[in-house]
């Protein structure tokens, strides 16, 4: 008897372009959200655009709350859910980078409150996913969290933003190649649960953004453009999923174990740019496809080397040999890597020195 079942829970509104912070309220209206909202946000993204968008809604004749967190912990979300219970608000809107908009989806599952998304940077492709992740002590969680019901991407603010944020944001999509890679061999060896959809949309994703990489140049909107609409892509192909895979292999245990050894060293999309050059060597080794990883990341002025990074060699050797511990999930790192193996091949693809 056929038995399997899926329920995918996406979007209904992505609203990109020039100027569309002003269609918050109107975005609000169209998915049919009432009462008041909680606008969770992080310190430069409220004075961009967060405190805009509340008087929006004072225009409007609605009162948010706003709540301000500084860090993506467990902490920042239960002070958000005590916020959301306080003020007696009715939905969430995430206002900011991946963090707040992370903070911002999970206390909403938690809540079960409607949250709307709004992104402030294209530094990565959490903006649209069901996925929250979070540090939690020696492990990082990739968890459960509300997917937004809609998204509202001003591709003004974006393309303001720091340049690095963007590059962040094209880095993240480049790597996932080597998180499918690792998804099928995890398939492959330990059947782990597979969407032949979820994997093509997510390397199809990845594969559109480095043949437009022309075009994402420093202070062009349509740059923004392009790379938000590949952020929102990849984040449809996690929801699809059900799970981060498609997007998130060994390269992204490296980013989250740099992030537990050299705290806020560089941006997560950056970090796991250069870990994916790495992973990709030893998916394919010396003749394998490493190098045109490491080019398109290079060609959108994302790091290629720890010194890039500004993390200092030794720390790359300590994440690449410890970061299979990160977290229960099967990727080319199998076992975990002796030292020996993990300075080969940081050396031989250049990320060391
Ligand atoms: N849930 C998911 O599926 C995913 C989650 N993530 C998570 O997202 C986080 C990384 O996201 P990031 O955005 O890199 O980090 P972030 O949220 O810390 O933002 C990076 C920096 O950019 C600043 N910023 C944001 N918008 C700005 C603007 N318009 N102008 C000036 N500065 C601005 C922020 O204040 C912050 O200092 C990580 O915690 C990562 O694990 C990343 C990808 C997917
Ligand atoms: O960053 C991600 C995808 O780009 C997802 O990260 P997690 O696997 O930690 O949820
Ligand atoms: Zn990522």
């Amino acid at each position: 008897m056929f038995e399997k079942s899926t329920w995918i829970r996406l979007p209904r509104n992505v609203v990109v372009g020039h100027g569309v912070r002003s269609a918050v309220v109107d975005v609000v209206d169209d998915i049919h959200l009432h009462g008041r909202p909680l606008l969770v946000t992080s310190p430069t993204p409220r004075a961009v655009v967060t405190d805009s968008i509340a008087a929006d809604f004072e225009d409007s004749g609605v009162d948010p709350a706003v709540v301000t967190i500084e860090s993506a912990t467990f902490d920042a979300v239960e002070s958000v859910i005590e916020t959301a219970d306080d003020e007696d608000v009715s939905y969430l809107v995430g206002v900011g980078g991946g963090k707040a908009i992370d903070i911002a989806k999970m206390a909403s599952e938690h809540l079960e409150m409607g949250f709307l998304s709004v992104p402030t940077a294209a530094s990565h492709d959490g903006i649209v996913s069901n996925r929250g992740s979070v540090p939690d002590g020696d492990t990082r969680h990739s968890v459960a969290a509300e997917p937004p019901l809609g998204v509202v991407a001003d591709t003004e603010i974006l393309a303001d933003a720091p340049w690095e944020l963007t590059t962040a944001g094209c880095a993240d999509i480049i790597s996932n190649y080597t998180a499918v890679m690792d998804w099928r061999l995890a398939k492959r060896l330990k059947d782990v649960e597979y969407s032949e959809y979820a994997a093509a949309l997510s390397e199809m994703t990845a594969e559109i953004l480095v043949d437009n990489a022309d075009l994402v140049r420093p202070g062009l909107e349509e740059s923004a453009w392009i790379v938000t609409k590949a952020l929102v892509s990849s984040g449809v192909a996690m929801s699809i999923a059900g799970s981060s895979r498609p997007a998130s292999g060994a390269e992204h245990l490296f980013s989250h174990q740099l992030d537990r050894l050299a705290p806020d060293a560089a941006l997560h999309g950056h970090q796991v740019g250069v870990g994916s050059i790495m992973t990709a060597y030893l998916h394919g080794g010396e003749r394998g496809f490493w190098r045109d990883i490491r080019d398109a990341l290079d060609s959108i002025d994302a790091p290629t080397t720890a010194a890039e990074l500004g993390i200092d060699d030794e720390t790359v050797i300590e994440a690449l040999t410890t970061c299979h511990e990160i977290r229960d999930r099967y990727t080319i790192l199998g076992d975990g890597m002796n030292e020996r193996a993990a300075r080969d091949v940081a050396t031989k693809t250049g990320v060391i020195g």
